[in-house]
Parts: C-alpha cells; sequence; structure tokens
C-alpha cells in the first residue's frame, strides 16, 4: 500500500488516498500498528482522503489508538496539502469531516482552514473547556515552557469528569505582544504532541474573548500557527486556522 508522510507544526501524520475504498478501515490494530514510531511508519494520526458526492473530497480521521475519531484541525490543513498535491484543486476548496463542511485555501504551502462555529466557552474552575470540532480543556500557566504537560495534561484527561469521553489538555502562556505559547496533551495519543490545530484555535477564542481581538499569533513546539475569527453576540464565527503543511515522504508499506 502506498502512503504520503505529512506534517502540520511537527503534528504527523499517515495520509492515505482511499478513494478506491480498499483500506480496511474496521482494522483498528493495523491502523495503530501504522502510526507506531517503531513497528511502523509513525504518526500522531493517520487520514484517508476519500471521494463525496457533494465536495472536493472526504476526510476521514484516525488517532494513533487506532480508533476513528473527531475533526483534526493540523490533520485537516495537511489533507488540503495532500489533496492538492493529487491535483484534485487548484487553490479553494470545500471538503466533508467529521464536524461538517471545512472550506480551505492553500498558497506557497500554508493553508488556511475554515473551523466550525464556537458558540460557548464553558467554565471548568478557573480554566475553560470547548469544542471546536474536537473537544478541549484549556489551562493557563505562568511558564508553558517548564510545565509538566504529560503528567498534569494525563491527570486531567483522565479525572472524574472526563474520562469516559476524554478531551485534550492544552497548556497555555500569554507572550508579549498578544501571543500565545500552547502545549498539548492529546486524547488518542495519549501523550503531547507538537502542536493540535483544535488545541490552538480553542486557546486562541479564549484569550480572543478576553482581550477583543480577531486574530492571535500561537507558538507551538513544532512550530507557528495563527487563527481569525469574530465574536458575534456570544459565538465565534469565522473562525480560520493557518499555518504550513509539509509532504515530508513517500513510501510503500506491506500491509
Ligand atoms: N486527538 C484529537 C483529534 C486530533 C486533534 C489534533 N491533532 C488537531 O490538530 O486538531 C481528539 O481525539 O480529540
Amino acid at each position: 500500500m502506498k502512503f504520503y508522510k505529512y506534517q502540520g507544526t511537527g503534528n504527523d501524520f499517515v495520509m492515505i488516498d482511499n478513494r478506491n475504498l480498499s483500506f480496511p478501515k474496521e482494522n483498528t490494530k493495523l491502523v495503530k500498528q501504522l502510526c507506531d514510531r517503531r513497528f511502523g511508519i509513525g504518526g500522531d494520526g493517520l487520514i484517508l482522503l476519500e471521494n463525496d458526492e457533494q465536495y472536493d473530497f472526504k476526510m476521514v480521521y484516525y488517532n494513533s489508538d487506532g480508533n476513528e475519531s473527531t475533526m483534526c484541525g493540523n490533520g485537516g490543513r495537511c489533507i488540503v496539502a495532500f489533496a492538492h498535491f493529487l491535483d484534485i484543486f487548484e487553490d479553494k476548496t470545500k471538503f466533508d469531516a467529521i464536524d461538517g463542511m471545512h472550506e480551505a485555501e492553500i498558497k506557497n504551502g500554508v493553508v488556511k482552514l475554515k473551523m466550525i462555529d464556537v458558540e460557548k466557552i464553558f467554565a471548568d474552575e478557573e480554566d475553560f473547556v470547548l469544542n471546536t470540532g474536537s473537544p478541549h480543556y484549556i489551562k493557563y500557566v505562568d511558564d508553558v515552557e517548564n510545565y509538566d504537560v504529560y503528567h498534569n495534561g494525563n491527570k486531567i484527561r483522565n479525572n472524574e469528569t472526563y474520562h469516559k469521553e476524554g478531551i485534550n489538555v492544552n497548556f497555555v502562556t500569554e507572550l508579549p505582544e498578544n501571543k500565545l505559547f500552547v502545549r498539548t496533551y492529546e486524547r488518542g495519543v495519549e501523550d503531547e504532541t507538537f502542536s493540535c490545530g483544535t488545541g490552538v484555535t480553542a486557546a486562541a477564542l479564549t484569550f480572543m474573548k478576553k482581550k477583543h481581538l480577531t486574530s492571535v499569533p500561537v507558538k507551538v513546539l513544532g512550530g507557528n500557527l495563527k487563527i481569525y475569527a469574530e465574536e458575534e453576540n456570544g459565538t465565534f464565527k469565522n473562525i480560520w486556522l493557518e499555518g504550513p503543511a509539509k509532504q515530508v515522504f513517500i513510501g510503500t508499506i506491506e500491509i
């Protein structure tokens, strides 16, 4: 089987052109093995590109634990770059994903992906909980660079409130000039990833709400992203996640 390895600010994915629907989707063990960094190709997730009746293509996302999951923002940016590489579209596209239709555009390797509207930011004591296509917990800390993301993220993800469905846990530090530094413990990877697209979007929205901003640059371990959004009567609309998405290598593997 032919595969394409992509990464978006260090969040990396095994990408497969499944327009012929030949990939054994029900084989959770295989997906987990393909994402394994020692016994497989390696990746935070695996993404299938499929045909769609209404839109240019369809995205099916699996976490590295092998289970299909909710929306992946960096994966969405990478599948747009992949679809462009396959000549499925010129510069703007619309595709279907588990949380609905997404618009996107690509220019010089930078992808802007429209995210779903966010109607509510919930409070959990002094922290925030919201869904940007995947569920996110946002905790502001003084020095995220030296913070124990794994243990503290794992604790929140598995606590009484969240252990059943799981949640992605983002730790955020404000930088000068209204910039954020975000590190994420990801559900379904069950570890810190170098970047989480739906996570930085969630973190940026909590910051925009507080500071009445319409864009926020975000630093992640794997690079830099930018989020744009407008707030209308408490709902965030026109939310865009922008950043690089790169093809790392192409390969074949026996499955
Ligand atoms: N692990 C997440 C999905 C991928 C999120 C992340 N990779 C992104 O870029 O949004 C979950 O199961 O909720």
